[in-house]
């Protein structure tokens, strides 16, 4: 399809001047002009019209086809919004989709920026105070949990992501049992130092110092780099905790089921008083919304 065809001048324009110009062929060839025209000079001018009419109306058509090749939406919008949207919240969501539909990149690593392996490259996980407090149940969770850190699980099935209504947006179900206690997934994404956290920002479980002594703020933002965690929303009565397992000397956040999960049930845990507090903003209450009947506060 020629450019030059599609930017045909507006239709009013283009016929005045192809008159115009038959007009003076005409009068160039020795015939009368067309006013005065005889019979077959009128069928001629009929005619002539009809192929220009022709060529106008084809080329509006093309013109449009165009236009709707190149923004498509253009092309049956209100047609297609609605189903999109259906799409949206009815459709189950896995981690193949989690970049396209979330902005997400799935991992299910914890990434340490070059700016952040100095200081955890230099703490030795074995003197945190976290874990010498309470070394036997650390070891215990390093020996169980461990060694499914390593496995690195691409395709787990299990767990898919849903729009679970206005106040919660996504959730987290499952389509399978699960016993207590399983190992669901690690909190992936990246370790930040931050100081303002994100919706999506699990506290990285550790005592770091900086050069000035102070404890650092790190944090598992998941943000744009996470995995499937990062849908489980708050509940005050849970089905899963977080479980941080020490693992070549790091703080693994890991979620693990504490009740008998059930295909279609809603993955939950508590992000704990803090998470609401600090995350409250002017214009909301920055309360979870209870989606049981327990409302007592961890
Ligand atoms: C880690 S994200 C969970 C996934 C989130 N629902 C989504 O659609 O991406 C945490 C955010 O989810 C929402 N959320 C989680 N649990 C909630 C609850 N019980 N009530 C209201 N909002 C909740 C809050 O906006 C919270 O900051």
């Amino acid at each position: 399809m020629s450019d030059s065809l599609l930017s045909l001048p507006y239709p009013s324009f283009l016929l005045l001047h192809i008159l115009t110009r038959m007009g003076q062929a005409h009068t160039q060839k020795g015939y009368k002009p067309i006013s005065q025209g005889s019979s077959s000079a009128k069928r001629y001018f009929v005619l002539s019209i009809t192929f220009i009419a022709g060529i106008l109306l084809g080329s509006q058509a093309l013109k449009l086809e165009k236009i709707q090749t190149l923004f498509p939406s253009t092309a049956g919008t209100v047609e297609t919004a609605a189903p999109a949207v259906e799409a949206w919240k009815t459709r189950r969501f896995y981690p193949e989709d989690f970049e396209t539909w979330f902005g997400l990149r799935h991992t299910h690593n914890l990434i340490i920026p070059d700016s952040l392996k100095p200081y955890i490259e230099s703490h030795d996980l074995t003197k945190d105070e976290y874990y010498v407090a309470e070394k036997e149940l650390y070891d215990n969770y390093a020996r169980v949990f461990g060694p499914i850190l390593d496995k690195f699980i691409t395709n787990d099935r299990r767990f898919y992501v849903q729009w679970t209504g206005e106040a919660k947006k996504f959730g987290v179900f499952t389509d399978a049992y699960i016993p207590p206690y399983a190992f669901i997934t690690e909190y992936s994404g990246m370790l930040v130092n931050s100081s303002r956290s994100t919706d999506y920002e699990w506290h990285y479980y550790s005592r770091i110092r900086d050069e000035n002594g102070n404890i650092m703020a790190l944090g598992v933002d998941s943000q744009f780099i996470g995995n499937i965690a990062r849908f489980v929303n708050h509940d005050d009565d849970p089905n899963c905790d977080v479980v941080y397992v020490p693992w070549n000397n790091l703080w693994r956040p890991i979620y693990v089921s504490i009740k008998p999960l059930y295909p279609g049930e809603e993955l939950t845990v508590s992000y704990g008083q803090n998470y609401w507090a600090s995350r409250k903003k002017a214009e909301g209450t920055g309360q979870p919304v209870n989606t049981n009947t327990n409302t007592s506060k961890k």
